[in-house]
């Protein structure tokens, strides 16, 4: 009996190998931008009111399938859909834990950056977020080159709080086409109700509202596209990504990178390709050397793998105004009503 089970074991894992696998995305921002909302909706579908401050790290794993058959399927030849976990590891924003929180920059494999569309240096301080990412991580499946401060892996940025932004005018966008679009997009369930927490960069202020309520429905995808492009990544380097997808492209133009001018928020949200590719996407396919680095699919946590020298950049420090802005951060959180 033993012996069968053996060699039924053997011979599934010679068979395309084990049913299941992980990856790690980083989810990181500025103290009370949101990132522990997203993650909550991103893994329970909704996000609680107002979440405690985050000591240190919280781990929120989304079970994600992929394979050739359903729906999230990018075709995986002649094998069924597995599953697999996406840890979205919450950083906390808060100063205090600026000089620890590096433990946890350990075998990435992706990166999503949150900032408050209400607070325009939380914006800003992403590239200082990426830079240290690329400075003190290491990294599952590096890129060709790096990214924004030098960040070797794929990354997503989501712009929170737009509901707070369109009343307080910080992006002059209208509060009503933000309300109309967001309740269109709860009745068509793609949120659960009450939702407050949108999936999307903004709702394009000029695209009217079925383009708005598109959008909110497409970056929701985008996302889960986000990590199933990561698993691929991982743990099947060698597949053809789907034509005409934007989010499997192995190459995409990002709409604006990390490492441009952040302040100058006109600037990108006028930038022509906005309303179609919402998120700063970064990928490339990995060199062949690179490949090696990629552990096989395997049941068991990422073994570690070097990060290669080129990507170290220079370690960021804070500044004053940094300082002031987390203050002004932690009491806006309490103003806030969700
Ligand atoms: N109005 C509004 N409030 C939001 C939204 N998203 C989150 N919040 C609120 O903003 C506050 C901070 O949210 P968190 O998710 O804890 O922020 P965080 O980035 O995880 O903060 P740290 O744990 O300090 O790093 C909470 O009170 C949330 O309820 C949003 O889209 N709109």
């Amino acid at each position: 009996m033993m012996f069968w089970r053996e060699r039924e074991r053997e011979s599934k894992e010679l068979n395309g190998g084990p049913p299941t696998g992980q990856v790690r995305v980083l989810v990181v921002g500025d103290s009370g931008v949101g990132k522990t909302s997203l993650v909550n909706l991103i893994v329970k579908g909704g996000s609680f009111s107002r979440p405690s401050q985050t000591i240190g790290c919280t781990v929120g794993v989304k079970h994600t399938t992929y394979g050739n058959s359903g729906s999230s399927s990018n075709s995986i030849k002649g094998d069924s859909e597995r599953d697999f976990f996406v840890e979205l590891w919450d950083i906390s924003g808060h100063e205090r834990y600026k000089d620890c929180r590096t433990v946890f920059y350990s075998q990435i494999n992706g990166v999503i950056f949150v900032h408050d569309l209400s607070q325009r240096r939380t914006k800003t301080s992403l590239q200082k977020w990426a830079a240290e990412i690329a400075a003190t991580g290491t990294f599952s499946a590096p890129l060709g080159s790096g990214g924004p401060g030098g960040l070797p892996v794929p990354y997503i940025v989501i712009g929170n709080k737009a509901d707070v932004a369109a009343k307080e005018g910080t992006r002059g966008s209208s509060g009503n086409l933000v309300d109309v679009a967001r309740h269109w997009v709860e009745k068509q369930g793609l949120l659960p109700s009450s939702e407050e927490l949108p999936l999307t960069e903004s709702f394009p202020g000029s695209g009217g509202l079925i383009a708005a309520a598109k959008e909110a429905r497409y970056d929701k995808e985008a996302v889960m596209k986000f990590f199933r492009m990561l698993i691929r990544r991982r743990y099947f380097p060698d597949e053809t990504p789907a034509p005409n997808s934007w989010s499997v492209s192995p190459v995409q133009k990002p709409v604006q990178r990390l490492d441009e001018n952040f302040s100058d928020d006109d600037k990108f949200y006028k930038s022509p390709s906005f309303s179609s590719e919402p998120y700063k996407y970064n990928t490339h396919p990995p060199l062949p050397a690179q490949r090696n680095l990629t552990p096989p699919p395997t049941l068991y946590p990422q073994q570690p793998v070097l990060v290669q020298e080129n990507y170290s950049l220079p370690r960021f420090s804070l500044t004053g105004s940094q300082e002031n802005y987390s203050s002004s951060a932690r009491s806006k959180r309490t103003d806030i009503n969700v």
